[in-house]
């Protein structure tokens, strides 16, 4: 169904932005949002936005975890009460010593598609804009730098915040049916979880600003060429059991050296050179001599003369 046919857009979103035309403030958050809130922020009116659940299992053995968005009625949309258990499972997962991955999904024939637009019906005032933009962004960047190598799972559509969502991971893999699409600026707004920035370093400022001034949908094919998805999961695949397979390729090894290479990309992306390299001797050090090492080393006396 085309975007602005959509049910629920006609019934909430539809009359709401045309009353208040002119006082949504939601757009102008960009600049001041971007300072993270303090850690302990939880703004818990998001608790009033009910609805839908944000699960996680975690294996220690194998080192994976799965998110699911668990909101299937409104296809996996986030309510304010999702994005607080999303704050509360990404910092249980940045204390998890013994996780190597994570696949972050959706239940059922959907990825998500944003932010749940009953919700944004009842808070376009711009305090809440701000704060729910900050706490997202926040959420979502640290999701990105989690020790772990994360893939969004996407088989449906991830639109709106789900486009953003889907950004936050290290890769993406889609199946046929899903597609992605930045939807932000035909709603009136730019995105407001920390998509814009991560999608513009993924693909570059061209495609971004394509893909985000245009709200066009991005199919499977089309994500793959422009490296914004890695792969295309066969049809008729178990999506998170095709998905852990392929995972594998990055997991094999122990813990700590999965953990070390995240930790080096992460500040080679985000860091000024000088404290990247530094982060990246850190992390040399850390696994120099280490059991994965002493074992490569020994495995490879043949080439010691
Ligand atoms: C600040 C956050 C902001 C951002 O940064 O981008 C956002 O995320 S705003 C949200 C942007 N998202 C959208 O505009 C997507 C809206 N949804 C759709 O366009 C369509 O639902 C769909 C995803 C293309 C799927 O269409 P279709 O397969 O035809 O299913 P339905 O439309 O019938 O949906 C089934 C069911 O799900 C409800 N639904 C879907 N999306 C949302 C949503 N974002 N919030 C709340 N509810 C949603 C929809 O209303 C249907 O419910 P029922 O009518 O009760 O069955």
């Amino acid at each position: 169904m085309a975007l602005f046919c959509s049910s629920v857009i006609k019934r909430a979103l539809v009359p709401k932005l045309t009353r208040k035309l002119g006082e949504c403030h939601l757009h102008t958050c960009a600049s001041t949002c971007a300072a993270a809130p303090p850690d302990n922020v939880r703004y818990s009116w998001l608790s009033a936005a009910g609805g839908g659940a944000v699960d996680l299992t975690k294996d220690d053995a194998s080192g994976l975890a799965v998110l699911t968005l668990n909101n299937p009625e409104r296809l996996n949309a986030v309510t304010g009460h999702m994005m607080l258990q999303l704050g509360d499972i990404v910092n249980d997962l940045k204390e998890w010593k013994n996780g190597k991955a994570l696949i972050v999904r959706g239940k059922g024939r959907s990825f998500c598609p944003g932010a749940d637009l009953n919700m944004v019906y009842n808070m376009l005032d711009s305090k809440q804009g701000r704060e729910m933009c900050s706490f997202m962004h926040r959420t979502l960047t640290e999701l990105h730098r989690l020790p772990l190598i994360s893939v969004a799972a996407i088989d449906g559509p991830a639109i709106g915040g789900g486009a953003e969502l889907c950004t936050a991971t290290d890769f993406r893999v889609m199946t046929e049916r899903a597609d992605i699409k930045f939807v932000q600026a035909l709603l009136g707004i730019v995105p407001g979880w920390g998509g814009g920035t991560r999608l513009t370093r993924l693909v570059g400022r061209t495609r971004a600003l394509d893909l985000l001034s245009s709200g066009r949908t991005i199919r499977p094919e089309e994500a793959v060429e422009i490296g914004l998805a890695s792969w295309i999961i066969p049809t008729g695949r178990d999506v998170v059991e095709a998905t852990t397979e392929w995972l594998q390729r990055y997991t094999r090894g122990r813990t700590e050296v999965v953990r070390a290479v995240k930790n080096v990309v992460v500040a080679g992306t985000e860091l000024p050179v000088e404290e990247a390299l530094a982060k990246e001797a850190e992390q040399f050090v850390n696994v120099w001599g280490g059991p994965a090492h002493v074992e490569a080393i020994l495995k490879s006396m043949k080439h010691k003369k």
